[in-house]
């Protein structure tokens, strides 16, 4: 069995997440133990610093490779309005893919040109929304949506730009629910029964709709340039068609999102060297065409803000069968982290209040909702917990808080940013009056 030190070394959380003097983990320079103390738990802290080091990262690479680019946070990873102004302060666009996280973002005061709205079934408030927002694009998904887009800009008066989003028949080798490029998908047109050619030809006819370009995304937690390099074959062909046989006035490609982070013991690379790759697929593919590459669009999201994100749970109870398994409970689970549950997601783990000490056994990280599948973590080693002690999930910053739910009647957790010793809330805890806030009663209530 890996020990945890072992690990804490090849996820790499043992440099972006030191201990001080008393043993207590360091979240962006700020103790786990104070901030369990401040803001309470469950906490999701993010240090903010290594997010932004990330989209440095992304930006020099592609400066080096002297393409140009735009990169589009995937919001639906973690919307709020803090991480909305945060990815806009560094130079990002940001997908949306619902009313809601239009809102957020607009409501964070980022302009409209530089949002991209998603989605298989936007409906029609969602891009009446959008449109007279001034959004910067629709990735149109459908053929539907073309004749609905087609009547609400000429209602308003206002023409929108867009990108199709092409099914291009690509398997990523990722989880079945969190794959989409291959063929029998929801979502795009179907590259291999011609949906796609026959969608530039209705799109040309739409005077108030600029088809700038095209759009793919074959999948989340990717690790592997190949499905990309296959993918940039196929949509430099498909650029190079609605270019000339079109005529339409393109100048995007989009290649989405996807690029994989290390949870626990995967060979990750890191996400740098992905993202060159993929630009360096696209320059070959195009080159191959005798094109240079149009303007290159992506669209992380678990990269940019999964790694940088840490949980913090108190220990609660514990229960040990012997022969079998050591269980131990935290005062959240599945209602702030459904991965495991949904994905069969595997996380990494550490006691965030003291160094970690000997014995290391396994233990099962259990959540609190009447369901025997909230589980966390199975088998974790770990120093003996007690209850009281902090425990730190490690790389729970994507698609956790974003897909939290009240089961249960279970309150959300707040949510803090952490930047040289300094934390700032983001997003308030919720009360149980929070959880029942729309509720009509039947009647009043009464003694
Ligand atoms: C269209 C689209 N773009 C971008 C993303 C972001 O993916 P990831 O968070 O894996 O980078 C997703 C989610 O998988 C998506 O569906
Ligand atoms: N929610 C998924 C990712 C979905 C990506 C959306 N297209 C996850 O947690 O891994």
């Amino acid at each position: 069995m890996k020990s945890e030190h072992l690990l804490d070394a090849r996820t790499g959380v043992d440099a972006h997440f030191p201990r001080n003097a008393e043993g207590h983990l360091l979240i962006g320079g700020v103790s786990a133990v104070h901030l369990a103390l401040q803001f309470g738990t469950p906490l999701i802290a993010y240090d903010e610093g290594l997010i932004r080091d990330t989209i440095r990262a992304f930006h020099r690479v592609f400066q080096e490779e002297r393409v140009p680019y735009q990169i589009s946070y995937a919001s639906k990873a973690f919307c709020t309005m803090a991480i909305c102004q945060l990815v806009h302060e560094e130079g990002l666009g940001i997908d949306v893919v619902s009313g809601g996280e239009l809102y957020t973002a607009l409501a964070a005061g980022v302009p409209a040109s530089k949002l991209h709205l998603h989605g298989n079934n936007k409906t029609p408030e969602e891009l009446e929304y959008a449109i007279e927002s001034g959004i910067g694009a629709v990735i149109v998904d459908n053929f539907d949506e073309i004749d609905l887009l087609a009547e609400l800009t000429a209602k308003a008066g206002r023409p929108v730009d867009v990108l199709v989003r092409v099914a291009p028949g690509v398997e990523a080798h990722t989880h079945d629910y969190i794959s989409t490029g291959q063929q029998d998908s929801k979502f795009g047109f179907d590259l291999a029964s011609h949906q796609v050619q026959e969608a530039f030809a209705r799109l040309k006819g739409v005077e108030t709709v600029r088809v700038i370009g095209i759009h793919a995304h074959i999948g989340s937690q990717i690790f592997d340039v190949n499905g990309f390099q296959l993918l940039a074959e196929r949509m430099a062909a498909v650029y190079e068609q609605g270019l000339r046989d079109f005529e339409l006035p393109f100048s995007v490609l989009n290649l989405g999102g996807g690029f994989g982070i290390q949870y626990t013991d995967e060979e990750a690379p890191p996400v740098a060297d992905l993202l060159r790759g993929v630009i360096r697929a696209a320059k070959a593919a195009f080159a191959a065409r005798g094109m240079a590459v149009p303007t290159l669009w992506i669209e992380p999201g678990r990269s940019i803000v999964g790694p940088a994100g840490v949980t913090l749970y108190r220990v609660g109870t514990r229960k040990i069968i012997p022969g079998v398994r050591n269980y131990v409970a935290i005062d959240g689970g599945m209602t702030d982290n459904p991965r495991l549950a949904l994905y069969g997601a595997k996380y990494h783990a550490t006691l965030a209040n003291r160094l970690p000490d000997v014995p290391h056994r396994p233990w099962s990280v259990a959540g609190k909702c009447c369901e025997s599948g909230d589980m966390l973590i199975w088998d974790l080693p770990l120093a003996d917990p007690e209850p009281g002690d902090l425990l730190a999930v490690f790389a729970t910053g994507a698609y956790t808080y974003a897909m939290a739910s009240h089961y249960n009647r279970i309150p959300k957790p707040a949510v803090v940013f952490c930047r040289d010793g300094e934390a700032k809330l983001v997003v308030r805890r919720e009360t149980w009056a929070d959880v029942a806030r729309l509720d009509e009663p039947l009647r009043e209530p009464g003694p």
